[in-house]
């Protein structure tokens, strides 16, 4: 009998798993437990979650403050290959290791990315796609529960948002939520990067436009603690048809012929353990996330047809897009300190407390156009590249088409004010992070054929492409005019890192130094696009050439928003499973 705690059930050993389930989901991670929450809601159906990691203590909860869980066994260890263009330094591939996945870990930064960057999803997918921007909406609207903020700061800082652009279901408990308090340093800030040239103030930043806007943060509203999918899709649900098995590896998937049955599993602290079957009735879901998700795929016969045979994995699908067309956000740091005084803070009085604040609530999102007067010209040159020129060598014809395709919508993107290539969150303080929102290189995560049940090797092949590069100057440049901007030249930022004298090439070889490849992002390893276009889901997150088999979280992103990803991550999930429901298969 399973082991029935304050959580949904669950199993700590292999024996307690039933034969078979409706549903068996790989992954109780943000979008594994979304899914598993709303396919059980109505007891119509049987779910099994399969997670690799623990489910964290109280105690280390309550420790951390209920936000912070100062675990390393939170988080895989795993670590990228040496990048070419960044002085062959590594990454830390950082992803979330417990049942709620990333959502336990993440920065709580609560965002969304512009219409025109969904409405790219619907492009890359083709006429029928029903991931535009009106498309996904009602499901951002679904995932996400909004509390506004405290009448207070609202007033103190000016912050407005969009009551048309939230949700609020009473059924839905991941919480969107202003802190209590903000730093009144940040006025003046806000002041100066409102007047730059060329910046909007929309209403909300999750209406589908960009500019500067204040944001809210993944908390509860009532205690402040982390808002994640565990406890909004998770905690406090005790219901028979909803079983966890925590501490359990999927290592393949099984199929007859091309059609998902089920999935084998061993349990991850058995030295010699026995592989555990269990049967799928209407369909396996895999929700393992960008980094593992194209690596079960690979090991379970699905993927390109050459890495397989290369770790002798018989091929049941030949899918040449799984593992690639990885993407990230990068970012950098650029230091400053005022060389005279500071710029003053008004007098505002708070009631709330500032231990509500968890991350980055105001900030600069935008488009190139209002970076740089040189947008034209990077454009025209990305236009003008072959698409096979920075692509992996030998890359698959569909691949290199998907590319093409990706690059058609780039160009448009690259000379549009609604897609985010910065942001710039504002602090009180000068100087701080840059972070570029969209990336050209496109990366990989495969199985390493002379070891393919390790961690599978990531290469985000940061600056492959130029591009890159360019867009990351001028976002650095962004950073220099602002700070140099007319309500702030009378406090003489001194730039201390790099310095205002690095320029040019100079400047390029600090980017190459200094660049972090990733934000913790990951997407796109199994891109929702057609066949022909290098993708591995249709437009119903089935995977293409299989029957009965799904995969929904970051890994379907064609493209990055020019966003944090979780509110996308919970937004494609919950309109997976209305897919997944609506299935006649
Ligand atoms: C450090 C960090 C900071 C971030 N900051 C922000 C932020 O501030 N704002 C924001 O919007 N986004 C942020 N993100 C990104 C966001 O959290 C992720 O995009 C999102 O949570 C990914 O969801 P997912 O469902 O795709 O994967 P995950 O939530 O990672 O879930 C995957 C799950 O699958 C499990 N799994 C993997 N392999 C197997 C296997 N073989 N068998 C069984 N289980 C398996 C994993 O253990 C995990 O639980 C951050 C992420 C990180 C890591």
């Amino acid at each position: 009998k399973p082991v029935v705690l304050q959580y949904a059930n669950v199993l700590q050993r292999s024996e307690q798993v039933k034969d078979s389930y409706d549903y068996v989901i790989v992954g109780g991670g943000t979008a594994g437990l979304t899914i598993a929450d709303r396919l059980t809601e109505d007891g119509k159906y049987s779910v099994l979650v399969i997670e690799y990691c623990t489910l964290i203590t109280d105690e280390v909860i309550a420790a951390g403050g209920g936000r912070n869980f100062n675990d390393p066994k939170t988080h895989y260890n795993i670590t990228s290959i040496p990048q070419k263009d960044m002085n062959n330094r590594t990454q830390d591939v950082r992803i979330g290791c417990c049942v709620g996945g990333s959502s336990a870990i993440n920065g709580m930064v609560m965002v969304r990315g512009t219409a025109s960057e969904y409405n790219g999803w619907a492009e890359l997918g083709g006429p029928e796609s029903t991931w535009n921007w009106d498309g996904v909406l009602p499901y951002f609207k679904k995932a996400i529960h909004f509390t506004p903020p405290q009448d207070d700061v609202a007033a103190a800082f000016n912050i407005t948002w969009d009551p048309n652009a939230w949700g609020q279901e009473p059924n839905t408990h991941i919480y969107a939520t202003f802190p209590t308090y903000q730093t009144p340093n940040l006025i003046p800030m806000y002041k100066a990067m409102a007047k730059m040239p060329g910046m909007d103030i929309p209403i909300d930043g999750v209406g589908g436009n960009n500019g500067l806007f204040w944001n809210p943060t993944s908390l509860d509203p009532k205690k402040f603690w982390r808002s994640y999918s565990r406890t909004g899709h998770y905690d406090d649900i005790t219901r028979p048809n909803y079983e966890v098995i925590v501490n359990n590896k999927v290592n393949k998937i099984l199929f007859d012929g091309t059609t998902a049955t089920g999935v084998q599993f061993t349990n991850r602290y058995d030295d010699d353990p026995t592989p555990v079957t269990v049967k799928a009735n209407k369909e396996v879901i895999i929700s393992a996330g960008t980094v593992h998700t194209p690596q079960i795929l690979q090991l379970s016969g699905i993927g390109p047809k050459g890495l397989l045979e290369s770790a002798k994995i018989p091929v049941v699908v030949d899918l040449p897009g799984v593992g690639q067309n990885f993407q990230d956000h990068a970012w950098l740091s650029v230091a400053y300190r005022w060389g005279n005084g500071q710029p003053p803070a008004p007098n505002v009085t708070l009631s709330g407390d500032p231990g509500t604040v968890a991350g980055p609530n105001v900030g600069a999102w935008i488009g190139l156009p209002a970076i740089t007067n040189d947008f034209e010209s990077i454009a025209a040159r990305y236009e003008a590249q072959d698409p096979a020129a920075y692509l992996p060598a030998n890359s698959d014809p569909t691949i290199v088409a998907g590319y093409a395709a990706f690059q058609k919508l780039h160009v448009k993107l690259l000379r549009s004010k609604n897609a985010n290539f910065l942001w710039l969150p504002l602090r009180g303080s000068p100087g701080g992070i840059v972070m570029s929102m969209h990336v050209v290189s496109h990366g990989t995560i495969n199985i390493d054929p002379a070891n393919p049940n390790a961690e599978p090797i990531v290469d985000y092949r940061a600056f492959s492409n130029p591009i890159d590069m360019d867009i990351m100057v001028e976002n650095i440049n962004y950073m220099r005019k602002y700070m140099n901007s007319p309500d702030l030249a009378e406090y003489q930022a001194q730039e201390v890192f790099p310095g205002s004298n690095v320029t040019g090439e100079a400047l390029k070889d600090w980017i190459r130094a200094n660049n972090v490849p990733s934000n913790y992002h990951p997407i796109a390893t199994a891109s929702k696009k057609p066949l022909e276009l290098g993708g591995v889901v249709d437009e119903h997150l089935k995977v293409h050439g299989t029957k009965r088999l799904s995969i929904a979280d970051g890994s379907i992103m064609p493209l990055l928003p020019g966003a944090n990803t979780q509110q996308t991550v919970y937004m494609l999930a919950e309109k997976a499973v209305d897919m997944i429901k609506a299935r006649t298969q």
